[in-house]
């Protein structure tokens, strides 16, 4: 009798989905052995020599097969050393007994997968049959809000690969049947497909480009692209496709990609996505347990340079917005601008639309592609990413710096005195610049604003509503403000992504910048020589900022569940007023003009992970900070949030937290609360 279980592998301190077997002849074992890893190479490990030759393991291009001993004193000894690029063979003594646990580690450009091995299983007499809702549950494991995000290639510790070409096959057949059910005449769907410069791009778009080939869709290729160019491939002429994909990762680590997905009307929701990775999932696991092998046929797309007329586009907005005077082709002429792309695919900015308007751009960084991303992780929250923009801005004498992130939808700026401006100072600059334009708009930002931007936002006469975490939501509910008649031009997170109203509500960083622009040059044109950065000169940071993080150490199936439980308990400990002076905000109609939020509004979209900001005030200083809540949108951690008006202020809201909270609930069992403790000075 076999039996299949999740586990924990105490060396990898990861799960790993494990075979558990009682074998009895040498036969069964090797030939499963051999129909499992055919015909592609791999290693085979025992659970000693992969704890010593972790290295190996880990840095090698072929699939990982350990096998462990488990409860028997017949284990065998597999050969210690692993095993490239042949088959295991290895002699068990006949008719005794073997207790082992098999598990696929990890794979790479690889036909062999975790769960990848149809023909191998179902030709196995006696081994168990894999379940069809766990091979569903894989694929929607992959969902992460509005996008679907996986490990592609080894190299996290910990971390198995699950977004495989067969995964991202089964995605794009299931996308591309959605896209058609929304089409109403009959005509060929078209959706084009663009990826950042990750290294496991190539190989997952060709899965992508077969999966919406094999349902009927006409597949077009647009290369190297940024997230908001693939929305725009959808709604500029003569393109306009009915879809598109964008393949990107964002800021992750080189070893993920993911999916982002565009119709005319945005971004896909949450559960748009969700039940595109549940018809994925049924198609997916469906495949897995049936005889017929499957693989990925490639098929060619029609290849588009559809990049070059999105630049185009940009510099028609720049050109006929600031309608310069003198010369109205090159309005950034005597403007120095540098851009740090982070080897992401943000580099087309610089050469296809800021030189093409006159623009000077020495001193630029990383603009060559480079799917390692070995210089820093492209991205505006990083320090890195900022302090070298700064300082190329300021070695340069430029005007402006700009960071992108990976695949553009977010971005963050330096303005000519090397402030950096990301968060919540560039939302205060974007609220500067859109209420100009549209005075006493809202404008939406997720929870974690500060009290300061609340007020920056007031002062000039517009409303600021904060809502929940997750850009996705804080788009969704702009949308529906506008909808009920609660006009709202901006919507902006503090990470960095930001929609306008004017631009479609799309996520779009390039935009944020286009904007930006436009106002340096107009404010010069005004005779303003003070630069962008005088715009936000009244701004306030907060004395303390923390950000602490909770891993979730239960089993991976539990960590949703258990995230939502812990961050429920605190609000009831709240409510139960168990923590002295502390107060869940709340925002009622959720637009507010003092910044509050209790994710308590469902409307728009369905909560997709639990969060709450609470007032925390004591005798001495009144109300002098918040604390925020939530459960991790990509990694199964608990995500808490400070910020204080007072010196010390977060160390002794850390402290009730954890003296109040997370030992007397005993939530420690299920948390690392080191961060906690060790912030709190009790670690
Ligand atoms: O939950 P975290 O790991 O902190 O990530 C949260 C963030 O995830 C992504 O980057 C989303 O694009 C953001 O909208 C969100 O704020």
């Amino acid at each position: 009798m076999f039996l299949r279980s999740e586990f924990s592998n105490k060396h990898q301190k990861a799960p790993h989905k494990i075979f558990w077997g009682e074998l009895k002849e040498e036969k069964i074992l090797s030939d499963y052995f051999l129909a499992l890893i055919n015909p592609s190479p791999c290693i085979l490990a025992s659970s000693n020599s992969l704890k010593r030759s972790n290295s190996t393991t880990e840095n090698t291009q072929h699939p990982v097969l350990m096998v462990a001993a488990a409860t028997s004193t017949t284990a065998p000894t597999w050969p210690s050393a692993a095993l490239h690029g042949s088959k295991p063979t290895h002699a068990f003594p006949n008719n005794e007994k073997h207790y082992f646990q098999l598990s696929f580690l990890q794979t790479s450009n690889s036909r062999v997968g975790r769960g990848e091995a149809p023909a191998a299983r179902s030709a196995t007499k006696g081994w168990p049959a894999v379940t069809f809702e766990e091979e569903v549950a894989q694929i929607k494991r992959l969902q992460n809000g509005s996008d679907v995000r996986g490990v592609a290639i080894e190299g996290e510790k910990g971390r198995i690969v699950d977004m495989t070409p067969r995964a991202v096959q089964a995605i794009g057949e299931s996308f591309g049947e959605w896209v058609a059910d929304g089409v109403e005449s009959s005509e060929e769907v078209r959706i084009s497909v663009g990826r950042d410069p990750r290294i496991s791009g190539r190989v997952l778009s060709t899965a992508l480009f077969s999966g919406l080939a094999a349902v009927g869709c006409k597949v077009f290729d647009m290369g190297l692209a940024t997230t908001p160019a693939c929305y725009m491939s959808t709604v500029l002429a003569p393109f306009a496709y009915h879809a598109s994909i964008m393949m990107t990762a964002s800021h992750l680590p080189y070893t993920r990609n993911g999916l982002k997905f565009f119709t005319p009307k945005g971004g896909l929701t949450s559960s748009n996505v969700e039940e595109i990775c549940d018809r994925a999932g049924r198609k997916y696991a469906q495949r897995l347990l049936s005889t017929a092998a499957s693989t990925v046929n490639p098929v060619t797309p029609t290849r588009v340079t559809f990049m070059s007329t999105y630049a185009q586009h940009l510099r028609n907005i720049i050109k006929e917005r600031v309608n310069h005077p003198l010369h109205y082709h090159t309005p950034l002429k005597g403007f120095q601008i540098v851009v740090n792309a982070g080897n992401g695919s943000g580099g087309f900015f610089t050469l296809d639309v800021l030189e093409k308007l006159g623009a000077d751009t020495t001193g630029s960084l990383n603009l060559e592609p480079d799917g390692m991303f070995p210089n820093h992780i492209p991205n505006p929250e990083d320090k890195v990413a900022m302090a070298l923009t700064r300082a190329a801005v300021l070695d340069n004498g430029a005007n402006l710096g700009v960071v992108f992130d990976t695949d553009v939808d977010r971005s963050g700026v330096v303005d000519e005195a090397g402030n950096t401006i990301n968060g919540d100072r560039l939302i205060a600059l974007m609220s500067a610049i859109v209420l100009r334009e549209y005075p006493e708009t809202t404008i939406v930002t997720d929870a974690r604003a500060s009290v300061a931007l609340t007020r920056f936002i007031t002062s000039r006469g517009g409303r600021h509503c904060l809502y929940r975490v997750g850009y996705r939501n804080v788009i969704d509910k702009g949308v529906q403000l506008n909808r009920d008649g609660n006009e709202a031009h901006l919507m902006m997170e503090t990470t960095g992504h930001g929609a306008l109203k004017e631009n479609y509500f799309l996520d779009d960083g390039a935009y944020m910048v286009v904007k930006i622009i436009i106002e340096m040059v107009r404010m010069r044109l005004a005779g303003q020589n003070e630069g962008i950065g005088s715009l936000i000169s009244e701004f306030e940071d907060p004395m303390e900022s923390v950000e602490l993080r909770m891993n979730i150490v239960s089993l991976p199936k539990d960590a949703k569940s258990d995230g939502a439980e812990a961050v429920e308990t605190l609000r009831k400990y709240i409510e139960e007023g168990a923590l002295e002076g502390w107060e869940l905000d709340s925002c009622g109609d959720c637009w507010v003009s003092d910044g509050c939020l209790v994710d308590s509004n469902d409307d728009p979209a369905a909560i997709d992970a639990h969060m709450y900001r609470v007032k925390v005030s004591d005798e001495v200083n009144g109300q002098y900070g918040w604390i925020h809540i939530r459960q991790s949108v990509h990694n199964p951690n608990i995500a808490l949030n400070m910020q204080s008006s007072v010196l010390g202020g977060c160390q002794s809201m850390a402290r009730v937290l954890l003296h109040k909270f997370l030992l007397p609930s005993g939530l420690d069992n299920i948390l690392d609360i080191s961060q906690v403790k060790s912030y709190a000075g009790m670690g």
